[in-house]
């Protein structure tokens, strides 16, 4: 077991690049099954433990599988398995992507059932009832979901209840190779929907309207093999926007797409961030001092949900009280309670959390308790006083290529060791407190 070993107090300098979507790149590895013919290759795929794990569910189902270098190439041209099994749906809820595929190209798919995790409760009802209006059966039990039908899927109009990431990835993939015309309202307008139906219409299927609300699927007899590259990481890169702002450093995001971050990039600015587009990136120069703001999670273009727990860190460092209020997931509050461990002043009110800035944060020993949370104690750790130890990194591997050593390119003092080697961090703090006590 591994720790991530932060210890607070230096500003972030330099250049950091930023990886191909996490979000993206997880349907489009699963629609390449939908292809009969030719083989999919796929670039600026990131090493992460989620990529392992939809490779791992294709090369099951019997696709060819090979990743090297930052590129997977999918052969699935051979008759597949339709299932995938529990053992990883548990590591990875977006397994259940691969359904869509499997039911258009098969007529039959059985995933098990992702359960809860630690931002909610996330049913998949409104996949299963996109499928059911294209004509398929669906059948829940023993810890499965089925969907089946005789023939082909049949073009429907779908009205989504809301705007679901999955859902609408699902449908479109399904409806790529319906019989007919498919219309998907309230969909998701996401950059990783547009970046999926890009793929898609590569592969041969005919989808126009992605990125608005209203998506239009011409359904085709087949789909082909096709070359395709993931867009940037919008989430590590605002990642990375939060610690150069928070450290009050100076950092180039490559790659960085600022079209994809207005939210963001906008309530930054009202906090006193300066956010400057280069030709390579963006460029984020923070302030001496943050002001506070407010902030609700929608779905896009609205402020993500991915970089709520990113912003609380900030807004701890903040000079007055912000308010965060979660609208998308229902429980995504979980690390409030690993931040007021390092002295954070935050009250839950519902679906919001008070953050009363700025407050002195102090090292202490905190888990991730999902990905996003996991770097954000990481940001908290950057500017606390004395050393923070966060634990639980199988979260943060999921969605962060490398996080340590690109932190520690910038100039922060963080390094990622065995368990066994970090019983000294809260000995550490106590001694940096006496310390201090006796000057
Ligand atoms: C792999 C991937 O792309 N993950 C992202 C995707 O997750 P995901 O696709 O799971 O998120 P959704 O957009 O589907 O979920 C949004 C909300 O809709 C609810 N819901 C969803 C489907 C459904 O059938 N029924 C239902 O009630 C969910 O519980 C949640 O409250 O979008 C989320 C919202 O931007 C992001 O936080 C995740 O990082
Ligand atoms: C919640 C996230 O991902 P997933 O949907 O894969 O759990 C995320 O990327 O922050």
């Amino acid at each position: 077991m591994e720790n991530i070993i932060v210890r607070g107090g230096r500003q972030l300098n330099g250049t950091v690049k930023v990886e191909g979507a996490k979000n993206a790149v997880l349907p489009v590895i699963a629609a390449s099954i939908i292809a009969s013919e030719g083989k999919s290759i796929i670039h600026e795929v990131p090493a992460l433990a989620d990529v392992l794990t939809i490779n791992q569910v294709l090369t099951h189902m019997n696709a060819e599988v090979k990743y090297e270098k930052n590129t997977v190439t999918v052969d699935a041209t051979q008759p597949l398995l339709t299932e995938a099994p529990f053992e990883y749906v548990r590591k990875m809820r977006a397994s259940v992507l691969v359904l869509g595929p499997l039911l258009a190209r098969y007529g039959h798919a059985k995933v098990a059932m992702p359960g809860g995790c630690a931002i909610g409760s996330r049913p998949i009802d409104l996949h299963l009832k996109g499928f059911e209006a294209m004509g398929a059966d669906v059948h829940v039990g023993n810890g499965f979901v089925e969907v089946s039908t005789n023939g082909r899927l049949k073009g429907a109009k779908i009205y989504l209840d809301m705007p679901s990431v999955g859902a609408t990835e699902n449908i479109m993939m399904a409806a790529a190779l319906a019989n007919g015309k498919t219309i998907i309202e309230n969909a998701a307008k996401e950059p990783e929907i547009v970046d999926l139906a890009n793929y898609l219409n590569k592969m041969g299927a005919h989808v126009i309207g992605a990125g608005t609300e209203t998506i239009k699927i011409e359904g085709v007899d087949r789909l082909y093999g096709a070359e395709h590259t993931i867009i940037p990481d919008r989430i590590e890169a605002g990642t990375f926007m939060v610690a150069a702002a928070i450290t009050g450093g100076n950092v180039l995001i490559e790659n960085a797409e600022v079209d994809h971050m207005r939210a963001l990039v906008s309530k930054m600015e009202e906090m006193g961030v300066r956010i400057l587009e280069e030709a390579d990136g963006v460029r984020v120069i923070g302030p001496k001092t943050l002001q506070s703001t407010d902030i609700k999670t929608l779905p896009h273009p609205g402020f993500p949900t991915d970089m709520q727990s990113q912003m609380m860190a900030l807004m701890l460092h903040a000079a007055g009280t912000s308010v965060i209020t979660e609208t998308v997931f229902e429980n995504r509050f979980m690390h409030v309670e690993e931040f007021r461990r390092m002295n954070a002043k935050l009250k839950i009110e519902g679906r919001s959390v008070i953050v009363e800035g700025p407050v002195s944060l102090q090292g202490a020993e905190v888990a991730a308790t999902d990905l996003r949370a996991g770097a954000a104690l990481i940001l908290a750790g950057l500017v606390a006083d004395g050393y923070t130890r966060v634990t639980s990194l199988h979260h943060i591997d999921r969605g962060y290529v490398d996080i340590t050593e690109k932190f520690a390119k910038l100039g922060a003092d963080i390094e990622r060791v065995n368990a066994m080697e970090t019983s000294f961090v809260a000995e550490a703090n106590i001694a940096d407190t006496e310390q201090i006590e006796v000057q």
